[in-house]
Order: C-alpha cells, then sequence, then structure tokens
C-alpha cells in the first residue's frame, strides 16, 4: 500500500528547469530581478528581490510568489469554515454563566446542572466519531451544513426552552452539532490550503474557539445583570453564526480532494482553479489523482478503521493524532478554564460579578496567545511550537501545584466551634482548618479578615440549593453583609495566591500557541485521504471524550488528592504528553498533504521527521503553478 510519489524527486533537470523557467518568468514580468542581482537576499516594498545564494533566491522566489497567488478565496473559506469553531467554543463556553441564572429560576440540583454540561460534551464524542461516516460518504461541505443546521435548531430549542427536559435535549443537539464540525472543519480548511498556508488556516479554526469562548464570558457577563431569563439570550445567541455559516456553505465549494476521491474530477478542477487562483492547477490535480490510484490499488478490502489499524503509517498516524487530543486534555485546560474565577477569588477578588469578568479576561488571554499560535505555526514549524509548548504548560502546572501547596501547608485554621444547639450536625465541625472544610463538598469557610490576618472562621454546612451560601450562621444570606464575614465554597483565603496566579498567566501563555490548536491542526493533515476522515473522527472523539473524563473527575480528584495533587498529576502527564511527542510527532510543516504519509513509514514511532530530517526538509518552490521541490544542497549544486 505505499505510496512513494515520483513526483517528490527533486533531481537536477527540474532545478534547471525550474531556474530557467524563472529566470524567464522574472524576465518577463519586468519586476522581479531575482537571478541578476547577487547580494542581500530581501524583497522590497515594491516586490524587489535580490539575493545571496540560490537557497535565499528559492526562499525570496517562493515567499513573492505565494504572496502573489494566494487568492483571497482561500481566506474566506477557511473563515467561514471556522465558524465551527466559533460555536465550539461559544457554546462549551457559555453554559457556566447560563447556569447561574438557571439554577435559580429552574431550581437546578447539582446532578441537573452537571447533565447540562456534560451532556453536550458527551453527544459531541460520538457524533465526532459518526461524523467520520458522514464525511467520508457525504463529503465535508454536507457535513458542516449539517452542523451548522443541527447548532442553529439546536439554539432555538435552548433559548425556548421551558423546562429542564427540553434544556437536556437543546444541550445533546447542539452536541452533536459540535461533534461533526469540531472534526470536520479542519480537514476541510486543510485539503483547501496551499500546503505553505495549511498550517495558519487550519489554526484559525483554534483561534475561533478561544474566539468563542471569550465572546461566550462576555455574553456571560452581560446578561447576568438581567434577572429574568438572561439565559435565554446566552443560549439562542449561537443561532447567529450558525446560520451565517449555513448561508455562507450554501455558496462554497466541496472540498477538491474529496471530489477527486469519488470520480467527480471535472467539479475538483473547477474547485482547485477556484482555489488556487491564476496558479497552474495540474500538477496538484495529478498528484492526487496518483496518490487516490496508488491507494485503491494498494488498500486491502474491509472497514476504513481496520483498514488503518493493519497498515502501519496510518496507524502510526492515529496514534500520534489520538495521542495529541488526549495529551491536550490531560494537561487540563478546560479545569484551568473553568478553575480561572476560583483562582482568582483566592487572589481577594470577592465579588461574584467580577469574577465572572475576570474569567473573560482569561478566555481572552487564551484567545491572545492562540493568536500568537497562528503567527507561529509556519515559522517554527509544528513539531518545535507544540514541544515548547507542552513542556511550559508542565512546568506552569507545577507552578500552579506549588502555588496551591503552599497555600494548603499556610492553611488559615478554624477559630470558632459552634456550641448553638440549633446548628445542624454535619462532618463540617470536625474540620481543624480551612483546607480540608473547603475539600469537603458539603461544608465551606466562613470568616471574617483584615489586612494581615483571618479570623473568628468556621466550618459551616454549604446551603443545599446554592453553594454561595452557607445553610446556617454568619455566612448565611441574611447576616453576612451585617457581620463583614466572607464565605469561601471552593478556596481557601492564602497570602500564596500570586503564585498560583502567575502560574495561571504562565499557564495560558505556554498551553494557548501550541497544545491548544496543534492537535487540530496536525490530524487534519496527517493521514492519507482514505483514512482522513476516520482518523479525524476517532482523534476528536478522544479529545471530547477526554474533556468529559477530565471535566468530572476533577472535583473528585481535588478531593483525593487535594488541588495541588490534581495539578502536580496534569504537570506529570503533561510532562509524559512532551515525551510522547519528542518521540512521534513528525514535522509536517511545507509540506504537501499526499506526501506526510511517509513521514510514517518509519518502523519506529519517531517516524523519521524531526530534527536531523529537517535540514533536508523538501522545499516548495512554486512557480506560476508548479510545485518544485529541491533540498538545501540541491539549490547549491545549481549554483
Ligand atoms: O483546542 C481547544 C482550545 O484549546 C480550547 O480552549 C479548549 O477548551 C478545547 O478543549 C480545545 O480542544
Amino acid at each position: 500500500m505505499s505510496r512513494k510519489s515520483s513526483d517528490n524527486d527533486y533531481n537536477l533537470r527540474s532545478m534547471n528547469n525550474l531556474m530557467g523557467e524563472r529566470r524567464k518568468k522574472v524576465n518577463d514580468d519586468g519586476e522581479r530581478s531575482l537571478i541578476k542581482a547577487p547580494s542581500n537576499a530581501s524583497i522590497n516594498s515594491q516586490g524587489t528581490a535580490t539575493a545571496t545564494s540560490t537557497g535565499d533566491l528559492e526562499r525570496a522566489a517562493r515567499k513573492q510568489f505565494q504572496q502573489d497567488e494566494t487568492p483571497a478565496f482561500v481566506y474566506i473559506l477557511a473563515v467561514f469554515s471556522a465558524l465551527g469553531g466559533f460555536l465550539f467554543g461559544y457554546d462549551t463556553g457559555v453554559v457556566s454563566g447560563a447556569l447561574l441564572l438557571l439554577k435559580r429560576e429552574m431550581n437546578l440540583s447539582a446532578l441537573w446542572q452537571e447533565l447540562l454540561v456534560s451532556s453536550t460534551v458527551a453527544a459531541a464524542a460520538l457524533s465526532a466519531l459518526a461524523g467520520g461516516f458522514l464525511n467520508g460518504v457525504f463529503g465535508r461541505r454536507v457535513c458542516i451544513l449539517l452542523a451548522s443546521f443541527i447548532f442553529s435548531i439546536g439554539g432555538i430549542v435552548l433559548s425556548s426552552a421551558t423546562n429542564k427536559v427540553a434544556l437536556l435535549i437543546g444541550r445533546l443537539i447542539v452536541g452533536l452539532g459540535l461533534g461533526i464540525a469540531s472534526m470536520t472543519v479542519p480537514v476541510y480548511i486543510a485539503e483547501a490550503s496551499p500546503p505553505h498556508l495549511r498550517g495558519q488556516l487550519v489554526t484559525i479554526n483554534t483561534l475561533f474557539i478561544t474566539a468563542g469562548q471569550f465572546i461566550a464570558s462576555l455574553i456571560d457577563g452581560a446578561f447576568s445583570y438581567l434577572t429574568q431569563g438572561g439565559w435565554r439570550y446566552m443560549l439562542g445567541l449561537s443561532v447567529m453564526p450558525a446560520l451565517l455559516q449555513f448561508l455562507g456553505f450554501l455558496f462554497l465549494p466541496e472540498s477538491p480532494r474529496w471530489l477527486i476521491q469519488k470520480g467527480l474530477t471535472q467539479k475538483a478542477r473547477r474547485v482547485l482553479s477556484q482555489i488556487r487562483g491564476n496558479q497552474n492547477i495540474d500538477e496538484e490535480y495529478d498528484s492526487i489523482k496518483n496518490s487516490i490510484e496508488e491507494e485503491e490499488k494498494d488498500c486491502g478490502g474491509g472497514p476504513v478503521i481496520w483498514r488503518i489499524l493493519t497498515y502501519p503509517p496510518a496507524r502510526r498516524a492515529l496514534i500520534v493524532g489520538c495521542g495529541l487530543q488526549m495529551f491536550q486534555q490531560l494537561s487540563g485546560i478546560n479545569t484551568v478554564m473553568y478553575y480561572s474565577a476560583t483562582i482568582l477569588q483566592m487572589s481577594g477578588v470577592r465579588d461574584d460579578k467580577i469574577a465572572i469578568w475576570l474569567a473573560a479576561v482569561t478566555a481572552f488571554t487564551n484567545f491572545l496567545f492562540t493568536l500568537l499560535g497562528v503567527w507561529l505555526v509556519e515559522r517554527v514549524g509544528r513539531r518545535r511550537l507544540t514541544l515548547g509548548s507542552i513542556i511550559g504548560t508542565s512546568l506552569s502546572l507545577l507552578l500552579l501545584a506549588i502555588g496551591f501547596l503552599l497555600s494548603a501547608q499556610h492553611s488559615p485554621p478554624v477559630t470558632l466551634h459552634p456550641n448553638d444547639p440549633s446548628a445542624p450536625n454535619t462532618s463540617c465541625t470536625s474540620h481543624l482548618s480551612c483546607e480540608p472544610c473547603m475539600l469537603d463538598p458539603s461544608c465551606g469557610f466562613c470568616y471574617r479578615e483584615n489586612s494581615t490576618a483571618v479570623f473568628a472562621s468556621s466550618c459551616e454546612p454549604v446551603n443545599p440549593a446554592s453553594t454561595e451560601k452557607a445553610a446556617w450562621g454568619r455566612c448565611s444570606n441574611s447576616t453576612q453583609a451585617k457581620d463583614q464575614t466572607f464565605w469561601a465554597y471552593n478556596f481557601c483565603p492564602t497570602s500564596y495566591s500570586w503564585i498560583v496566579l502567575l502560574g495561571l498567566v504562565f499557564y495560558l501563555a505556554f498551553f494557548a500557541p501550541g497544545m491548544g490548536p496543534m492537535p487540530w491542526t496536525v490530524n487534519s493533515e496527517i493521514y492519507p485521504l482514505w483514512a482522513r476522515s476516520t482518523g479525524n473522527a476517532c482523534s476528536a472523539g478522544v479529545n471530547w471524550t477526554f474533556n468529559v473524563l477530565v471535566s468530572l473527575t476533577f472535583l473528585h480528584v481535588a478531593q483525593y488528592l487535594t488541588y495541588y495533587g490534581a495539578f502536580f498529576l496534569y504537570s506529570s502527564f503533561a510532562l509524559l504528553g512532551f515525551l510522547f511527542i519528542y518521540g512521534c510527532l513528525p514535522e509536517t510543516k511545507g509540506r504537501r498533504l499526499e506526501e506526510i504519509e511517509s513521514l510514517f513509514e518509519s518502523r519506529l514511532c519517531s517516524c523519521g521527521a524531526s530534527d536531523s530530517d529537517e535540514g533536508r526538509q523538501v522545499e516548495y518552490i512554486r512557480v506560476k503553478g508548479s510545485n518544485y521541490h529541491l533540498s538545501d544542497n540541491d539549490a547549491s549544486d545549481v549554483e
């Protein structure tokens, strides 16, 4: 089944042809004196290039032609597709703010709150798996149309819900849309992008996820002031981007690679010309077609997943793809994001409303650093970006753990042990300091504070209807304000909160540019065409499954291991992730999708890729529609 593409040979003759052709083109253009100018490689604002060596020359030429010839249509296509990412971020992010209002209005128990959050993620895990089949049969475009249609229906059901069952149905519907969108959009963008922009354009999808999370936090903040029905707006607003995407996709084309696979060759050529502008599409068309024909010849029968598992390069790609998605979630991103409000409360922000707005700052930081990822991905490559990101993530988690450890070690003692006979008899009275009191889900810490110390503190049972107040005593609503007491349900007042805050900032700065987007980006490119939708379905399914596992277990893990234990655990997961990525992730930057399979041909998990290979990495030179590949060595031969 091995597919060795003959068009990848970069020999001297083709190089000479290239130089000849380019010399001619350049002279014809009259603007770019690439060959004549011997020194100082650069392209000035008029597009005039000069170069010191052939290597510089090639790079300058490549840059110039790429800038000239990437049609705006590809960007429009990427942005409309990435609305799927926006909905992903919005729908997973908005629910926390909506729940604050819903639990009061509909009197939701903790179980129902949990159900409303996790049902979406669980439905997404299942529909991502089903999305593989749908993608293969109906194509990427139909799947994106379907996802945006489902999102719209989900939004309408949610915003008009009259009871909790309707809410649950709405959240399940949204989850179905999420799963399909999350696995289809990166594949669609990757298949439509030119190789030199693919990383950047696919990463825009994750940028939109984080933008969706940020906008959701702003909407949560704004509508939290509405006492009645604010949640309807929060949940219903997602209909707008969903409809926009649906309308846009009525006019956007199917992926050319899928069309060729289905034998719709004329249509595929039309789409290729549309997305490649005035470039010659013959070589790209031929190479996709050749690779499909070779695959068809070599492929055994049976279901795609079976063929992936029995064909080593595809199996290795699947392990890498699923591993990346698993480690992304095991690094605790969603716990950190969710927990950020509490982390901020530890640092002295007591007001719930301010904490909601500060959570928006966290989401914005995640967005901002994902933007850095979009900028870096084609500059440093996927492998280095992911490795740097995960090691920084692991160290930041360590810092968070140390902050929590110091807070726990200096946890303020319980000084008041009420002996009022009307006090409920609970386990809370047995806790001697804030830490065990706060970790016990049925208790919270009630205290007063002056500038230097916490005093008059007690451990009290939580109000079963709302964790925002105690069931009894000074921190139950009626007396709290008068007494100047504070209620800490899931944090302890501490002077080490700055370490935790620093850990949070570092965490986002390291996670967001690499571990946030790269698992999605890499998955969109590592599978051969016949395995692409199934591979992405599996890896997206792994992402959603670990997402729900990590968020559902966090409170239990924290209860058994304490907060610092939980963060030490995530930090070691991230370290394991680093070793996995170091050993297994090849560099895919700059390669055409049809070439990437060969990176997984090596027997070892470390699939050829990486550092030593990078020196020899094939370079693409796109000259008026033809791809020429040359190594640096070849380039100097020619000179
Ligand atoms: O790549 C995304 C992104 O990093 C989000 O911030 C996170 O919430 C998602 O779970 C993840 O898949």
